[in-house]
């Protein structure tokens, strides 16, 4: 595969001759200048420099004495740099500093070829700021990893990390107001001086809107913690007021406390970059624009203050209508905060596939765009690599090209695996956003082609039964050589109860693949590869149920939207022809779910139920939901069921003022079951020990909207 540099550069020309740098070489620069982090980065990949020698190399910034005569090649672009490699010198010219270090960045891409080539290279971004934002629930990055995470930034040119994990109980309520222990203010420290290191922009977030008070005591609180983190040596300060209710959520209050920091604090240190704040309404389909919310921040927050949006939903693709639509209302371009590759509202899935959906057409007008991505670090770092690529240079980004060669830098020799992993790992599965991937797409036309030819006219398309065949193998192979890899262990620590259950789902492919062979010509055959799909099937079920048992979406999904479906809709239609031909009774459920969900509240519409043994859970949201009056969510059984226990959690103390719950047994007559506080907060217990139901049913009953949250409903039967 030929040589491509990360991100793609704007412009690129080789002159197709390259050279072995010698290893002595003279060096001009002006090392105390702006060039030092470039001279820096340089010097960690050259050996020493002689001062009497032909070749020569150069580095220096736009101004700088030394690249004085290139100074016209400089793209006059922030981060923008000119990189030469000659026949006797290298040239690396930056625009500014960060530019600088880009060049070295790239030309030490170049120097881990066999050969250096001779090129040119004109290069910049489009988006101004680009990067991560650690913004999700679950568990935070380690420091370990934030500090690898701190590293691929930097050799990927993104320019800014944003700290803000959801469950950092210092960043958000309730001791947003406090300052770090020693250990973690230690550590914090380490993580801005890595960032530097690496030319990124540490930004810490804070999380204050679910309990701030609209007072000089708050606000004080507010600096003294700023002061806490500058302290520490984070430049970059940023605002969070989403998934909030209640006083936090006014705009007008939200803009003045913004402006007063950015006034007191920002404009007053000198050296801290723009302040960030991310809105309450951070998404068009919550935004209500007669409500005067977004209006009021575009107009009253200060110019220089950078206002975050994900999109025309929570979970959404960036395109030119996204940004026609907010960038007017807030007077600036707004700076994406892109829910992709976060996977904590679908934490049994592991996000793997290929970054697209973004238009190419939009680099002038974004801020920034930086990606919200899953609480495993090295696993997110596919997806990482191809937002940066994007960002950087939005019309020559190629969704599949990057993502092969994302594979590819994070794991070289395994590549081949990983990429058969990664291919069949890529949906979310059904949740409440609705968001999903493709996923198995190169295989998709042969499983589509073996199971429509099976189960219309119960013949084997033979082509297709070779290729899904051979998949299969790939995924045994893969899955076995990846779990025990040394190539990059904390990515395989991450992964390692999915390549469990893709293995599984491999094998289980290769069985039903043999009973399809079998139902109809040999019987013992068949028997025994159905018992062999049923054992998998068993194994694959203590597999979901005992790894990643989180309160959340528990369990571990792999191949769950093309791959698994289609094995189980062959597995059915196999049993169903061998009992035709030896009139027998085999179970043809390849699984069955029970429990249907639905709702005609937007939010809690898509909400996929998940069952596990006599436990049925309807998946939580993270969100705040807005319950219309008269709205109500529907649990529904596929036959009567007797209940053992059911909890509700709508994250207010007095859930039971608000939202009423029923069961029925025959569908028509409906008995409200009273909800009992359980642990003196917000969940409650509803008495349903030996009732028998087909529905269960919670509706708002206050005759007005609330915003509660979504944090558990769950029964046990009997
Ligand atoms: C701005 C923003 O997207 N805030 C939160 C985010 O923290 C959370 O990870 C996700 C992704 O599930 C969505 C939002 N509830």
């Amino acid at each position: 595969q030929e040589f491509h540099l990360q991100p793609t550069p704007q412009v690129y020309e080789t002159l197709q001759d390259s050279i072995v740098l010698p290893d002595a070489y003279r060096f001009s620069a002006d090392v105390e200048g702006a060039a030092s982090d470039a001279v820096r980065l340089l010097g960690t990949l050259l050996p020493d420099h002689q001062e009497k020698a032909d070749f020569r190399i150069t580095v220096g910034v736009k101004g700088d004495k030394a690249v004085r005569k290139y100074t016209r090649l400089i793209p006059s672009k922030a981060e923008g740099y000119y990189l030469k490699v000659g026949k006797n010198e290298i040239v690396i010219a930056g625009a500014d500093a960060r530019g600088a270090y880009y060049g070295v960045q790239t030309l030490a891409q170049l120097l881990t070829l066999p050969k250096l080539p001779l090129v040119e290279v004109t290069d910049y971004p489009d988006i101004p700021y680009r990067g991560v934002v650690e913004g999700f629930y679950g568990t935070p990055w380690s420091h370990e990893a934030r500090l690898c995470q701190l590293e691929f930034y930097g050799r990927n040119k993104m320019n800014v990390y944003l700290y803000g994990p959801k469950d950092d109980p210092y960043h958000s309520t309730p001791n947003w107001r406090k300052p770090y222990p020693e250990r973690e203010a230690a550590q914090l420290k380490e993580l801005v001086d890595k960032a530097k290191e690496n030319n990124v922009i540490f930004y810490w977030a804070i999380h204050p809107g679910q309990d701030i008070k609209w007072n000089d005591e708050d606000r004080q609180n507010l600096l003294n913690k700023f002061e806490k983190m500058y302290q520490l040596g984070v430049r970059g300060f940023a605002v969070f007021f989403d998934d909030i209710s209640g006083e936090g959520t006014k705009a007008d209050k939200q803009a003045d406390l913004l402006n007063y920091l950015d006034d007191h604090f920002v404009k007053v240190k000198g050296d801290v970059e723009p302040l960030i704040m991310c809105p309450t309404e951070y998404n068009k389909a919550w935004s209500n624009v007669k409500g005067g919310y977004l209006t009021t921040l575009g107009e009253k927050l200060n110019k220089g203050i950078q206002i975050m949006w994900t999109g025309n939903s929570v979970i959404a693709t960036i395109d030119r209508e996204t940004m026609d639509f907010i960038n007017p209302l807030l007077k600036r371009k707004a700076y994406i905060w892109w829910n992709f590759p976060v996977s904590d509202y679908v934490r049994d899935h592991l996000l793997m596939g290929p970054v697209y959906g973004n238009a190419l057409d939009i680099k002038d007008e974004m801020e920034g765009f930086v990606s919200n991505p899953m609480e495993h670090a090295e696993a997110s770092k596919i997806a990482l690599y191809s937002v940066a690529d994007y960002a950087w240079n939005l019309s020559d980004y190629d969704s599949d090209l990057s993502w092969k060669r994302a594979i590819k830098d994070l794991m070289p020799q395994h590549a081949a695996y990983l990429e058969t992993f990664a291919a069949h790992n890529s949906d979310l599965g059904a949740n409440g956003h609705r968001f999903r991937r493709e996923e198995s797409v190169a295989l998709q036309p042969a499983l589509e082609a073996l199971l429509s030819t099976y189960e219309k006219q119960h013949i084997i398309d033979e082509d297709a039964w070779r290729q899904v065949n051979e998949e299969c193998c790939k995924i045994v192979t893969a899955s076995d050589i990846l779990s025990v890899s040394q190539e990059n262990q904390p990515f395989i620590a991450e992964i390692t109860p999915w390549l469990m259950q893709f293995k599984l789902v491999g094998q289980y492919g290769e069985a039903v693949l043999q009973m399809m062979r079998w139902a109809v010509t040999d019987k013992t055959g068949f028997e025994t590869a159905y018992e062999h799909a049923k054992s998998l099937q068993l194994l694959m079920y203590k597999v979901d149920t005992s790894y990643n048992q989180n309160p959340y979406q528990p369990g571990i999904k792999s191949g769950s939207k093309v791959l698994l479906p289609t094995f189980y809709a062959l597995f059915e239609a196999s049993v169903g022809l061998y009992n035709q031909a030896y009139q027998a009774a085999l179970d043809t459920r390849a699984v069955y779910m029970p429990y249907t969900w639905n709702s005609d509240v937007p939010q809690l519409a898509a909400l996929p139920v998940l069952r596990k043994g006599k436990m049925g859970n309807v998946s939580p949201s993270n969100e705040v939901i807005r319950w219309q009056a008269g709205g109500e969510a529907l649990l529904m059984m596929d036959q009567m069921r007797t209940l053992k226990s059911l909890t509700v959690d709508l994250g207010i103390a007095d859930a039971p003022k608000f939202i009423r719950l029923e069961i029925t047994a025959d569908g028509q007559r409906w008995e409200a079951i009273p909800l009992q506080p359980v642990n003196g907060k917000t969940r409650f217990k509803a008495e349903v020990e030996g009732r028998n139901v087909q529905k269960i049913r919670l509706t708002n009953i206050t005759g007005q909207e609330q915003k509660v949250y979504f944090k558990q409903f769950g029964f046990e039967e009997k």
